[in-house]
């Protein structure tokens, strides 16, 4: 067999890998086969007990409501486990089974990383049930959502529609309901995986109906390695913290930041007259406003997650497709996306809702650009429009782009914020682009 000589490429970023330290639970054979990615939806439906048909939808509910007395008391009535249980490898054969390939294709022949972000969002739920199995259970009595997506950066620009890829991922940190899961992604290279992604996501665990928050098991480190992954974990849930006490929306920019925008401000005023009103754009600029794209999209039954709301790989897909087309448009050439950090998923989008998403260019610098993309949803009843994520997306053009200027107070808050973002990019500037 071929994949049997399969190796893994020397570089790897803060996943174990197997034979580096973390090999796959020798005590449990289902792990022994490499699952392929359309089986990770159908395995969490499973789980979970979800309808394949919305007319059940009620009744699925109705019978999950029964497993809420396996939920645990505390944190402490839990097994802890180890990184190795929840470690899990999926498969998705683009090379080996071509009729795949047309729901991930780009028209550039590329991968449409859209379809990724649904793939690693499945994934990355799936590896927190194997976390919290319950082994005499056949289902969870856990509802588990996606809360973040903290960061994703890429190895390689754009990826190959016709080489098999794989993902592998684990939980790294636990806190007393949340956990941080790892995930790496490689693409074959004659006959060798190379590593092509590296993603960080918080999912949250709630109780059978969705409704309040449950206990996950703790995590024991077994190695140095494991040890700093999980202190890693501990680190990033206080970085998070404390940017999200910095944000723009809850204190004033830094003296540092108040004068790059005091600097564009007078950049951008007129020499020919005397006056704060009259604005001129400087050449190779754009307004923000200017930048921006829109779209709607209804919420049918067919994204619905395994809780009966919208998918959030789903909502992924359309803001990442929104902001693709935004850098694009702005930048006159084709962009490749190198990162995507602090996806935060504030609430639940109902099954019927209609998703207002707008997205615009906040910062640029040479070749990239920073689109920001904000979501809300409004009922078909109700006017109302409630915020549900804001997105954060990193785009290299094959060009050098415009530079973007604010001209509002509000958009050099936007400004500020796209360039805080871009600068905790950590991905390497050269980008292979091949
Ligand atoms: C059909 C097959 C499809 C298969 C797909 C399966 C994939 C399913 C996954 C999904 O699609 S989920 C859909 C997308 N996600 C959502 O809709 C979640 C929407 N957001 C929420 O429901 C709430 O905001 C959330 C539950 C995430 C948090 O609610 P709260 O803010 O009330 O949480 P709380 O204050 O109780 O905190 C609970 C834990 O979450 C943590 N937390 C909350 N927000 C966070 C955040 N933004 N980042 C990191 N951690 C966060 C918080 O620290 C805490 O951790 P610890 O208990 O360990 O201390």
């Amino acid at each position: 067999m071929r994949r049997a000589a399969l190796r893994f490429c020397s570089l790897n970023k803060g996943l174990l890998i197997p034979g580096r330290g973390l090999t796959q639970g020798s005590q449990n054979p289902e792990k022994q086969r490499v699952i392929h990615m359309h089986e990770v939806r159908d395995k969490l439906r499973e789980i979970v007990g979800a309808s394949t048909n919305w007319r059940d939808h009620v009744k699925a509910m109705e019978e999950r409501k029964l497993l809420q007395s396996f939920l645990a008391e505390s944190q402490k009535g839990l097994p802890p486990r180890r990184m190795r249980d929840s470690y899990s490898e999926v498969l998705l054969p683009l090379g080996s089974q071509p009729e795949l390939r047309e729901k991930y294709l780009t028209v550039q022949n590329t991968i449409r990383f859209g379809r990724i972000l649904e793939d690693l969002d499945s994934l990355g739920v799936l590896i927190c049930y194997m976390h919290t199995r319950i082994h005499e259970a056949k289902m969870s009595p856990l509802s588990i959502v996606t809360a973040l997506v903290d960061k994703i950066d890429m190895q390689k620009m754009s990826l190959s529609p016709e080489q098999d890829i794989k993902f592998s991922g684990h939980v790294s940190w636990v806190g007393k309901t949340s956990m941080e899961v790892k995930m790496q992604m490689f693409q074959l290279h004659g006959n060798e995986f190379c590593p092509v992604l590296d993603a960080t996501f918080v999912m949250v665990a709630r109780d059978s109906e969705n409704k309040g928050p449950a206990f996950v098991n703790p995590l024991i480190p077994e190695s140095p390695e494991e040890e700093e992954l999980f202190r890693q974990g501990e680190l990033n849930k206080g970085r998070r913290v404390s940017f999200s006490a910095k944000s723009l929306l809850k204190m004033a920019p830094s003296a540092e930041e108040r004068n790059t925008i005091h600097e564009m401000f007078l950049h951008t005023l007129d020499p020919k007259t005397v006056s704060f009103q009259s604005r001129v754009l400087p050449p190779n600029a754009v307004w923000m406003e200017d930048s921006k794209l829109k779209s709607l999209e209804v919420c049918h039954p067919q994204e619905r997650n395994i809780f009966n709301r919208i998918f959030g790989g789903f909502l992924m897909r359309k803001a990442y497709e929104l902001g693709w087309a935004t850098a694009c448009n702005f930048g006159g050439s084709r962009p490749f996306v190198v990162a995507v950090d602090d996806i935060m998923f504030q609430k639940p989008v109902d099954v019927g809702s209609l998703l207002f998403l707008s997205s615009q260019v906040c910062f640029t610098q040479d070749n990239y650009i920073q689109v920001r993309v904000h979501s809300e949803v409004a009922s078909l009843e109700s006017k109302e429009h409630m915020t549900t994520n804001v997105f954060h997306f990193t785009f290299m053009s094959e060009k050098e782009v415009p530079l973007v200027f604010p001209r509002t107070y509000g958009e050099s808050m936007l400004y500020l914020d796209g360039k805080r973002h871009f600068s905790s990019m950590s991905v390497p500037v050269n980008l292979r682009k091949d």
